[in-house]
């Protein structure tokens, strides 16, 4: 197995690509609060049986706040640092849909850096369900492929997906505690090769193997 682990110094910079970044820790508590209620809300939302004055109300409130909230946007791109416990820095766009810290949509995923990749556990609600009870497909492709993406990140460097293989084992249960892993495999010039895990109560429900092609840099 080759892996060329890349001191963090020499990973690139998005400011040096004219991408905005955000200091994790700088992160105002309130807004950490809004995301988790707004998140709490898609829920609530997806699964209301409330009358109709309650919908009409609710859907005003949420209006005119939607209407507070944009009068001061960030810039599409920006980018938010992360340092993970071992103290391993990763960026990653602050909206990413799986593990962006602004954004609601996104569960509430911490990936850690381990040996050779990344771990972290993830419990999803009913706004990821695919058949009843079950997490979708497309959620479980899009876990494993932010996995595999922050493995290749922080054992050499940033890249892209370029080949994505999901194979699903077993169906994956909402409301149960999910480990999400990633390793590098091997690496070969720019190609990354990962490999990635769901499990649930300690059973494989689905697997990955991925190729990242990192972000070019001086070295070619
Ligand atoms: C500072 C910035 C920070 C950014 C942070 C990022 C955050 C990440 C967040 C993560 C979020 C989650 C992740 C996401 O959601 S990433 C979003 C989903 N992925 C994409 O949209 C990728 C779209 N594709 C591309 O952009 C390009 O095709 C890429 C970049 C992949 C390669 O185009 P590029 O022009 O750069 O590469 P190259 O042609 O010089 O080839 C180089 C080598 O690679 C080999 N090859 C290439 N493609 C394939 C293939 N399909 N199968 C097998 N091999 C392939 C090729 O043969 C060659 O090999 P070799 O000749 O060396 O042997």
């Amino acid at each position: 197995m080759t892996v060329n682990t890349q001191p963090v110094a020499e990973r690139p910079d998005p400011r040096a690509y004219g991408l905005p970044v955000v200091e994790q820790d700088q992160i105002p508590d309130e807004l950490r609060s809004l995301v988790d209620g707004v998140r709490n809300l898609v829920d609530a939302v997806s699964n209301t049986e409330a009358d109709s004055a309650t919908l009409a109300e609710a859907d005003a409130a949420v209006r005119a706040l939607n209407d507070r909230l944009n009068a001061a946007r960030r810039e599409v791109g920006t980018m938010v640092r992360r340092t993970m416990g071992d103290g391993t820095d990763e960026f990653g766009t602050i909206t990413n849909v799986v593990a962006g810290t602004t954004n609601p949509a996104a569960p509430p995923l911490d990936l850690e850096h381990v040996e050779g990749g990344v771990q972290g556990t993830v419990t999803l609600n009913t706004t990821y369900q695919g058949p009843p009870g079950l997490v979708h497909g497309g959620w479980i492709a899009a876990l494993l492929d932010q996995a595999v993406g922050s493995a290749s990140a922080v054992e050499t460097s940033p890249g892209m997906t370029a080949k994505l293989e999901v194979n699903y084992r077993q169906p994956t249960p909402l409301f149960t505690p999910l480990e999400i892993s990633a390793r590098v495999r091997s690496t070969e010039r720019r190609k990354v090769y990962v490999t990635g895990q769901i499990r649930a109560h300690g059973q494989v429900t689905a697997e990955a193997e991925a190729l990242m092609i990192r972000i070019p840099m001086d070295e070619g």
